[in-house]
C-alpha cells in the first residue's frame, strides 16, 4: 500500500470465504495461548514489584540522610517500574513477526522475559522490532510474515498478516490473510476526543522519524493528518526507551500550542508507559508565571520579533541610567554629594565584570560606597582612615535609608516582571529601548494589578530579562518578602481599623512592584526544598527556568515566535530537538515562514528535515476542497495524500441568518460521535452563542470540556492539532479575509474532519469553496 513509500507492488491479499472460519479459529486459539502466557507474566511482574516496594516503604523514615535518600530513589524506581508494568495492560501484544529460519517474535508494549531469561515479548522500540514496521516485500529484512494481533482486554479477538514470502503460505496462512486491516480499522473508528497511540499501525515512513537520531534538530515537515504529532509522541517514547539514562537525567519536554492540545494529547505517553515527560505550552514555561490574559494577535506580533531581545537589553540598560546632575544625600550631620563621575566610574566597573545586573549591581554598589565613604571621612574630619574603618563606614552607609534609596534608583534589584511592566507602562522607556511610535502604542498599558496581566508572548520576553537581570541574592529577596509582610501586615491592621481599603492598595501595590512575586518564589522554593528528593525529572525540570533538557519536542512549531525560539534553544544548549509542523498551517503573524530562516541561526548544518506525506486523517473526498485552498496559500504546495474514502462529498449550505445554524449544526450531530463548529475568531462569541442555545450540549470553550463535548464551538487557533468526526466551518470567507494569513487557518480548519465536513455561510461562497456540493434550502 501507498503507506510504504517504498512499498513496490501491491503485497496484501484478502481472503474472507467461509471455508477459512475454523483453520482462523485454530489461528485464534493459538494466540490466545501465547497471549495469556503473557499476562500471566505480567502479574507477576507487578505482584514482586509490589512486594518490593512495600518492602521499602516498611522500612519507614528513619536512619541516616544518606539511607533515607536511598530508600527514596528505590522506591521512586519501583514505583516508576509499577506504573509501566500497569500502563501496559491494554494492547500488551500487538504483533508477531515470522523471520526466515527463527522462532517467531511477538512484539509489544514492553519486553518481557521468563526467568531463564528466554524472551517472551519484544518492546516495539527494541532494534529488533524494526522489521515490524519497515518490512516491505521490495526489503522484506528477513520476514516472511507480518502479523497484527487485534485484542480486546485480554482477549485476541482477531488477527491481520501481511505475507512477504507467498510461496511460504500453508492452508492456515491463507486463512487469515486480510492486510492493511489493522490501519483502516483503527482510522475508521469513531474520535474519543484523545488522542490514541499508534504503536500497533507505525507505518514505515513514520517509523524513520520515530528511530531517526537523537542528535541534532530533526525538522517533521508534513501536512494534516499526517500524524506529525503521534509520530513525535512515538519518537519521545522511543528515545526514553533507547537513551533512558541519558534522558532520565535531563528530561524530554514537549512543546504544544494550547492547553486544550495537550490534554488532547496527554494520554499517549503514559499509554506506552512513559509518565516523566513534560508537556507544557510556551506560556507555562516561565516558573511561577500563569500566562492568562489574552491580547490583540499585532500586539503580540510586536512581542514575538527577533528585535525584542534588543529591546530588552536596552531596558535593563535603561535601568543603570546615570543622572543627569549630582545627587546630594542628607544624612543630617553632613551631606554626601553623589556626582556623575562618580556614578561613571561605578557603572564602568560594573558592565565590566560582565555580570547580568542583579549580580552587576553588588560592583556599582561597592565603588559608589567607597567613593561616599572617603567624602563622608571627610566631612567628619577624619581625613585619614585606614582601610578597616573605611570600611566600616561603607557599612553603616550602606544601612542609611537616604543612600539605600539613591543607590536603588541608580541601579534598582529589578525582577523580569519588574522591568517588563516598567517598560509596557512608559512610553519614555519604550522610545529609550528602541521600540518605534506604532510599537509603543501597540505595547503600552497602564499596569494592571492581578494576576492575568501575562500573555503567552510576554513569557519569552520575561526569559530573555530574567537571562540578562540574573537571580537577586536570596538573602536580598528574603529581606524584600519580609518587608512585603510587614507592608501587608501594617495595610491589614490599618483596613481592620479604618474599615477601608488599604489592604488592597497595599496588595496591589505589592504586585505592581513585583513583590508579590517574590513571596511566592520563597514559598513556591520553601515548599519544594524538603520534599525536593520525591520529584520527578520532569517536575525539577518545570520548576527551573533555566533547565537545560536532554530532549526537546516542540508542536505546531511553525507558530512559534522569534522570541519563542530563543527562550527553547537556551533549554536545548546541546540542540537535540525534534521540530513538527507544517508551514502551510502557519496562523500567528509571529509565526515562521520556513525552517531555515527559523533553524540556521541556532543550528546552522545541524538539522535535517523528514517529510510525511501520507494523511491518514482526512478522507479523499475532503482533502480535494483542503487542496484547493492550499494553492492560495502557494501555488507549488501539494496536499498529502489521503489513504482512505468514504463517498461523502463536503457539502455547503449559505443561510439567511445566524439562527438557523443551531439546527444545522444539531442535524449533524450523530450518537456517540463528536463534531466541531469552527468560526472566525472575531465571531466567536456570537456564533458561540447561536450553537450552544440550540445544540443540547454544545460548549463553547477551550479545555477538555471542547474535547469531551458532542459539538464544540472552537476558532482556528484552538482547533489546531485537534481532530473530530464531523466538522462544520461557519463563515469561511470571514476565516480567509481575517488575517494575513487567511488561507493557512481556512485550510487547518477544513482539514479537521475524519469523517464529515461542511460549510455554512450568510454571504457568497468562497470561489474556493466551489467544489463543496451546495445544499438547497428547503
Ligand atoms: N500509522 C498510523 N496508524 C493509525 N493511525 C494513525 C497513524 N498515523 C496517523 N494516524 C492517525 O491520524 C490522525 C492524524 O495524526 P496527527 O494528529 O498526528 O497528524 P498531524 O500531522 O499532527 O496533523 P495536523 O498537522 O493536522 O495537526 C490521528 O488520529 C492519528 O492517530
Amino acid at each position: 500500500m501507498n503507506t510504504n513509500s517504498n512499498a513496490g507492488p501491491e503485497f496484501h491479499i484478502t481472503i474472507n470465504n467461509n471455508e477459512a472460519g475454523t483453520t482462523r479459529q485454530t489461528q485464534l486459539a493459538r494466540e490466545q495461548r501465547y497471549v495469556a502466557g503473557l499476562y500471566e507474566r505480567l502479574d507477576l511482574l507487578r505482584a514482586r514489584t509490589r512486594k518490593q516496594l512495600d518492602g521499602v516503604l516498611a522500612q519507614g523514615g528513619g536512619g541516616t540522610h544518606q539511607n533515607r535518600s536511598e530508600r527514596d530513589s528505590f522506591a521512586g524506581m519501583y514505583s516508576e517500574r509499577l506504573a509501566r508494568l500497569w500502563a501496559v495492560e491494554n494492547g500488551l501484544c500487538f504483533g508477531r513477526l515470522d523471520l526466515t529460519g527463527e522462532k517467531p517474535l511477538y512484539i509489544g508494549r514492553l519486553g518481557l522475559s521468563d526467568d531463564e531469561q528466554t524472551r517472551l515479548l519484544i518492546d516495539w522500540r527494541a532494534p529488533v522490532a524494526q522489521p515490524f514496521y519497515r518490512a516491505t516485500p521490495a526489503e522484506p529484512m528477513g520476514v516472511t510474515r507480518r502479523r497484527h494481533l487485534q485484542t480486546r482486554g485480554r482477549r485476541v479477538i482477531g488477527v491481520d498478516d501481511d505475507l512477504f514470502d507467498l510461496d511460504r503460505l500453508s492452508d492456515d496462512d491463507r486463512a487469515t490473510l486480510n492486510g492493511e486491516a489493522a490501519l483502516l480499522a483503527s482510522l475508521g473508528e469513531k474520535r474519543t476526543g484523545r488522542m490514541r497511540d499508534i504503536v500497533a499501525t507505525i507505518q514505515a515512513e513514520q517509523d524513520r522519524v520515530i528511530r531517526s537520531d537523537l542528535n541534532g534538530v530533526l525538522v517533521v515537515q508534513g501536512g494534516p493528518g499526517t500524524g506529525k504529532t503521534v509520530v513525535a509522541l512515538h519518537r519521545a517514547a522511543y528515545l526514553l526507551y533507547t537513551h533512558r539514562e541519558r534522558l532520565a537525567r535531563r528530561g524530554v519536554l514537549i512543546v504544544g500550542p494550547n492547553l486544550t492540545f495537550l490534554r488532547y494529547i496527554e494520554q499517549v505517553l503514559p499509554s506506552l508507559g512513559e509518565t516523566d515527560v513534560l508537556l507544557s505550552t510556551v506560556g507555562e514555561l516561565y516558573p511561577g508565571v500563569t500566562a492568562t490574559a489574552r491580547e490583540p494577535e499585532d500586539v503580540a506580533a510586536v512581542k514575538g520579533g527577533a528585535r525584542m531581545a534588543q529591546v530588552i537589553a536596552r531596558a535593563v540598560q535603561d535601568r543603570q541610567r546615570m543622572p543627569r546632575r549630582p545627587i546630594d544625600i542628607d544624612l543630617g550631620r553632613y551631606t554626601l554629594r553623589l556626582d556623575q563621575r562618580v556614578c561613571e566610574t561605578a557603572r564602568g566597573r560594573a558592565l565590566r565584570s560582565r555580570r547580568p545586573h542583579n549580580q552587576a549591581r553588588a560592583v556599582f554598589v561597592r565603588q559608589v560606597l567607597g567613593a561616599l565613604a572617603k567624602q563622608a571621612a571627610k566631612a567628619l574630619g577624619r581625613g585619614m582612615l585606614d582601610e578597616s574603618d573605611l570600611a566600616d563606614l561603607r557599612e553603616e552607609l550602606r544601612t542609611e535609608p537616604a543612600v539605600k534609596s539613591a543607590l536603588n534608583r541608580l541601579w534598582p534589584y529589578l525582577t523580569p516582571q519588574q522591568l517588563l511592566l516598567g517598560l509596557y507602562g512608559s512610553r519614555e522607556r519604550m522610545e529609550y529601548a528602541g521600540l518605534g511610535a506604532a510599537e509603543r502604542d501597540l505595547l503600552f498599558r497602564a499596569p494592571r494589578p492581578g494576576r492575568d496581566q501575562w500573555t503567552e508572548a510576554d513569557v519569552p520576553l520575561l526569559d530573555e530579562a530574567a537571562e540578562l537581570l540574573g537571580d537577586i541574592d536570596p538573602l536580598v529577596l528574603r529581606a524584600a518578602a519580609t518587608q512585603a509582610e510587614e507592608e501587608l501586615a501594617a495595610a491589614r491592621r490599618a483596613e481592620e481599623a479604618q474599615r477601608d481599603s488599604e489592604l488592597t492598595y497595599a496588595r496591589e501595590v505589592l504586585e505592581l512592584t513585583g513583590m508579590s512575586d517574590i513571596l511566592d518564589a520563597e514559598r513556591f522554593a520553601a515548599r519544594h526544598r524538603d520534599d525536593e528528593i520525591h520529584l520527578t525529572t520532569a517536575e525539577r525540570a518545570a520548576a527551573d527556568r533555566t533547565w537545560a533538557y536532554g530532549h526537546i519536542i516542540v508542536d505546531e512549531a511553525q507558530e512559534l515566535s522569534a522570541m519563542a525560539w530563543r527562550m527553547l534553544m537556551r533549554h536545548s544548549p546541546n540542540r537535540s530537538m525534534t521540530i513538527v509542523g507544517d508551514i502551510a498551517q502557519t496562523g500567528s503573524a509571529a509565526g515562521a515562514t520556513s525552517w531555515k530562516q527559523v533553524l540556521d541561526p541556532y543550528a546552522a548544518g545541524r538539522w535535517r528535515v523528514e517529510t510525511l506525506s501520507v494523511n491518514y486523517r482526512t478522507p479523499v473526498e475532503l482533502m480535494a476542497v483542503a487542496a484547493d485552498v492550499l494553492t492560495l496559500i502557494g501555488p507549488s504546495l501539494r496536499a498529502p495524500e489521503s489513504v482512505r474514502e468514504t463517498g461523502t462529498r463536503p457539502w455547503s449550505r449559505r443561510i439567511a441568518d445566524l439562527g438557523e445554524l443551531g439546527p444545522i449544526v444539531a442535524g449533524e450531530v450523530v450518537e456517540g460521535g463528536r463534531l466541531v463548529v469552527i468560526v472566525p475568531a472575531g465571531r466567536a462569541a456570537e456564533l458561540g452563542e447561536a450553537v450552544t442555545s440550540a445544540v443540547p450540549g454544545a460548549v463553547a470553550a477551550q479545555g477538555a470540556d471542547a474535547l469531551e463535548a458532542p459539538v464544540a464551538v472552537l476558532t482556528v487557533a484552538e482547533a489546531k492539532g485537534l481532530e473530530f468526526d464531523a466538522v462544520i466551518v461557519a463563515e469561511p470567507g470571514e476565516i480567509l479575509a481575517e488575517s494575513g494569513r487567511g488561507a493557512g487557518d481556512l485550510y487547518v480548519a477544513l482539514t479537521r474532519a475524519t469523517q464529515r465536513l461542511g460549510v455554512v455561510h450568510t454571504g457568497p461562497l468562497p470561489e474556493i469553496l466551489s467544489r463543496c456540493e451546495p445544499v438547497a434550502v428547503s
